[in-house]
């Protein structure tokens, strides 16, 4: 099995009285892509704020296992765009950095010749990349992407997706990211964990689109082929090792 990189149990978070966060409970191992989704404010960069040690819980505890090294991926750049930073300075601002590593590090995510470029300048997709640049100089055992595809177009997308995932087979590191496509990311997932301030559902992306909770969020996938990217029909239930469950079985597990 592999080694297991990060454990929330029972992560609740409170704020005057409102609960953001209830009895989270989630893992993330070495290799394994683990995606986060979620309706607007159900918690998920509250989360991740907790696992980076930016926000503390108020109940549970997140365990962090030793040599844990996280590369974060923010949502955006901000940057002073009167401030004249070339991608080349802005990645040796790094802590730590090897400043050797910066040109391969750049050309492995296909963007080498932007490093004399204004990072105020930059496209969406380009602007990701280099966000993916910085938080890989960290040399990390986990990243930690929240919403690494945003601002960037549908091909665009599939190119990012594509390269995490080989990111992953490379450095065989575990990837935690949030996204709210529900369809493209899917394909480049080991698990989904859908949240809205407690578990709704998780496991693969078959199990969590097939279930009712999910249905009841984002509703059936393929249910309007306009928009619907992932097809997958699933007339059944799995229990958390993948079998099928029977319908009474399945009645108490969703509801569970
Ligand atoms: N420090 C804080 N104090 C009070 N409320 C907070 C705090 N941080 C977050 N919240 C609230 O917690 C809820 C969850 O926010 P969060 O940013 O985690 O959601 P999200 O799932 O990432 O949303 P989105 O998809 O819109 O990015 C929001 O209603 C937000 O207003």
């Amino acid at each position: 099995m592999s080694k297991r990189l990060v454990e929330f149990t029972d992560i609740g978070i409170e704020f005057d009285g409102r609960i953001l966060l209830n009895k989270i409970n989630m893992t993330i191992s070495e290799g394994e892509i683990v995606t986060l989704i979620g309706p607007n404010g159900s918690g998920k960069s509250t989360l991740i704020r907790t696992l980076l040690g930016l926000q503390s819980a108020t109940s549970g505890r997140v365990l962090r296992h030793e040599g844990l090294r996280i590369g974060y991926m923010p949502q955006k750049l901000h940057v002073d765009p009167t401030l004249p930073l070339t991608v080349k300075h802005f990645l040796a601002l790094v802590r730590g950095v090897d400043k050797k590593a910066i040109e391969p590090t750049l050309d492995k995510l296909g963007i080498a010749h932007l490093l004399n470029s204004q990072v105020h300048v930059l496209s969406g997709g380009e602007t990701q990349r280099v966000l993916l640049a910085r938080a890989l100089l960290n040399k990390p055992n986990l990243l930690v992407l929240d919403e690494p595809v945003q601002g960037v177009d549908v091909n665009g997308q599939v190119e990012l997706y594509n390269l995490i995932e080989s990111i992953r087979d490379e450095l065989g590191c575990g990837v935690l990211m949030v996204s709210h496509d529900l369809h493209l990311v899917m394909a480049k997932t080991d698990t989904v964990v859908c949240i809205n301030q407690h578990v709704c559902c998780s496991g693969t992306p078959q199990h969590v689109t097939g279930h009712p909770a999910y249905q009841a969020l984002f509703g059936v996938p393929g249910a309007d082929e306009s928009i619907a990217i992932y097809a997958h029909q699933h007339d059944h239930v799995h229990d958390d090792h993948g079998g099928i469950l029977s319908d009474q079985d399945a009645h108490a597990h969703c509801h569970h």
